[in-house]
């Protein structure tokens, strides 16, 4: 139970504010993030690691010299935005160029595969590698699809000290794979987690049960048992990851192997402890040389009750790595030469967005975005806990109060944009911006795409007429296509969003007005977002327990159609077709005009 916060709204941000207000001797705020607050040599290659917060010590809490030089901090269980994570790579990088790093969760590839590819437009090198060390979240041959949890550890480490030690970005790129392909990991939970305001856990184990498994969001586990005893759960960890030795290792017998015992947050580490002391005997019969065993907290979820194991198989590179010093809020290791500390005012503040010039009309048009945006939040506000509930069947349960970040950071940024006279073009950028930038996760880099595109289509100087809609719509779904690699039938949004645009734009083109034409396309969404209940997943985090999924409609296609239907009220008003008072009229409206 998480009980010390004030607006749960805000709890990621003060978090972070509280942090670095009691580590200002190794990490600086900055947007989206935090940066060592030690000066890091010119031209060597920054490592900039992220994710959601609830995870402390990842992210935030392992950036510091011989580890992290930056963090981007998303939301609670969701992942940073695009713009946090090139911001924090903005202000971390030295000239050698940036690897990013984070665990292999649908929301982060996105935003940070869409900030690489910003920082390397912008002229900095910039790569990635995505940690996958979860042997529980899917098979060996489909190891890239493997979650990351505490195995983030290893691969930071090694590619922080391979970048220290003056390797070029290439070859801190092929350390961290390396790494990456050393390393695994598998956990168990006794308890969920609940996250800061919330009356009712994000997900639950049953009493005296184990999910052998389950992921560090609740993602659905492959087992379940009663609780065992210490020795017992450190057989069970043992004996999964020696069944699974990677590449290059013929035999644990002889092999030098770092080790971590991770709790996830309410597992008290005198219990870590006892489990420890079975692992350790366990290992060392199966011949394996134990070094630098850590155990403690790497990555939790919360308060969740749950414990992993990782073993990180190493070669005479990757032990030098794993003995090199750190110094870091959470995690510190051997012996590191004090840095000179940064002066604060080489870390520039992000400017604030000019709100360029537009016209009545844009304006007039800029007024109905702000109603169907808080039509939006009104909807999403309704069906919050359903949309949980949805995602939570073969997700992690977190899509009901991811849309709702989003949808309430936007419709404010859509008030303020409109207030200070923006046209629709810009209402819906600095909207959209915002639900990527408060939601993370899959959907706020889709929804915050999927809003610029259409802003981008309506422009700040004409009134957008029906045909403007329907292209800035098409361009939305063309983007979350090319951008989420979705394709219909796959389970997501998609097979909404497909039926919607195709059926507003066939509308429009066959001359009929814009709340005709977007009431059929709504109606289409819908009853494709409901067919959803009977495909597999193939994309985003209900992938690897698909099975699970079946029967339940997909989240995100279930969310799209409940949007766009509470969006036809406010056309019509828009329209003049529906009063205030909910009276309707006969007139045929030519586009969106207030
Ligand atoms: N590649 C993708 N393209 C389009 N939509 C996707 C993709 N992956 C996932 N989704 C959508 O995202 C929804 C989950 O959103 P969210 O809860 O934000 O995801 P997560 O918590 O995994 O980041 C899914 O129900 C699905 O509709
Ligand atoms: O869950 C996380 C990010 O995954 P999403 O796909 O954004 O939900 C975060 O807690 C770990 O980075």
């Amino acid at each position: 139970m998480t009980r010390l916060f004030n607006d749960p709204a805000d709890f990621a941000d003060e978090m972070i504010d509280g942090f670095v207000a009691a580590n200002r001797n190794q990490v600086r705020r900055v947007t989206g993030g935090v940066v060592r607050s030690t000066r890091t040599p010119e031209g060597t290659v920054a490592l900039v690691i992220g994710g959601g917060s609830g995870h402390y010590p990842a992210f935030g809490g392992i950036v510091g010299q011989g580890l992290a030089h930056g963090a981007a901090m998303g939301n609670l269980f969701a992942s940073p935005s695009a713009h946090q994570v090139e911001s924090v790579a903005k202000a971390a990088q030295r000239g050698g160029g940036v690897l990013l790093s984070y665990g292999n969760y649908a929301g982060d590839v996105l935003h940070f595969t869409q900030a690489q590819d910003a920082l390397n437009a912008a002229g900095i090198p910039t790569r990635s590698v995505a940690v996958t060390d979860d042997i529980s979240s899917a098979p060996l041959a489909e190891k890239h699809k493997r979650r990351g949890i505490a195995g983030d550890l290893t691969v930071f480490k090694s590619a922080a000290a391979a970048a220290e030690a003056g390797y070029d970005l290439d070859e801190v790129v092929r350390v961290a794979t390396h790494a990456n392909e050393r390393t695994r990991s598998f956990g168990v939970a006794f308890s969920g987690c609940t996250l800061p305001g919330a009356t009712e856990p994000l997900f639950t184990v049953p009493e005296g049960r184990m999910a052998v498994g389950m992921g560090i969001h609740g993602e659905p586990g492959i087992d379940e048992t009663d609780v065992p005893t210490a020795d017992e759960l450190a057989t069970l960890l043992v004996s999964s990851l020696l069944a699974e030795l990677p590449e290059g290792v013929s035999e644990a017998g002889g092999a030098r192997v770092g080790v971590i015992l991770n709790g996830l947050g309410s597992v008290k580490y005198e219990e870590l402890f006892v489990v420890y002391r079975a692992v350790a005997a366990q290992l060392e019969a199966a011949g394996v040389d134990i070094v630098d065993p850590e155990v403690g907290e790497v990555v939790t979820s919360f308060d969740m009750a749950g414990v992993s194991l990782t073993l990180f198989w190493l070669d005479e590179e990757l032990e030098g790595f794993w003995a090199a010093g750190a110094d870091t809020p959470a995690y510190r290791k051997g012996v590191v030469a004090a840095a000179e500390q940064l002066d604060p005012s080489e870390l520039v503040a992000e400017t604030v967005a000019e709100i360029p010039e537009s016209t009545d009309a844009s304006r007039a048009a800029a007024a109905v975005v702000v109603e169907a945006l808080d039509a939006l939040v009104q909807v999403i506000d309704t069906n919050v806990e359903e949309l949980g509930r949805i995602d939570a069947v073969a997700g992690d349960g977190d899509h009901g109060i991811g849309m709702q970040r989003g949808a309430r950071a936007a419709v404010t940024s859509a008030h303020a944009a409109a207030d200070a006279g923006a046209g629709a073009h810009t209402v819906l950028h600095l909207a959209g911006d915002a639900w990527a930038d408060r939601a993370g996760g899959t959907s706020g880099a889709l929804w915050g795409l999927a809003l610029r595109s259409v802003g981008t289509a309506l422009g700040d100087e004409v009134a957008p007429g029906r045909t403007d809609v329907a292209t800035g719509v098409q361009a939305a779904v063309d983007g979350i296509m090319s951008f989420g690699k979705a394709e219909v039938g796959q389970k997501t949004m998609v097979d909404a969003l497909v039926p919607f645009t195709t059926t507003l734009s066939a509308a429009v083109a066959d001359g009929s007005d814009l709340v005709t034409a977007w009431t059929a396309a709504a109606a289409a969404a819908s009853t494709a977002a409901a067919e959803t209940a009977d495909l597999l997943p193939k994309m985003g985090r209900a992938r690897p327990h698909a099975e699970k999924s079946l029967g339940t409609v997909d989240a995100g296609a279930y969310s799209f159609g409940l949007i766009v239907t509470a969006i036809v009220p406010v056309l019509e008003r828009a329209a003049g077709t529906t009063a205030p008072d909910g009276s309707t009229s006969t007139t045929t409206n030519e586009g969106v005009h207030a």
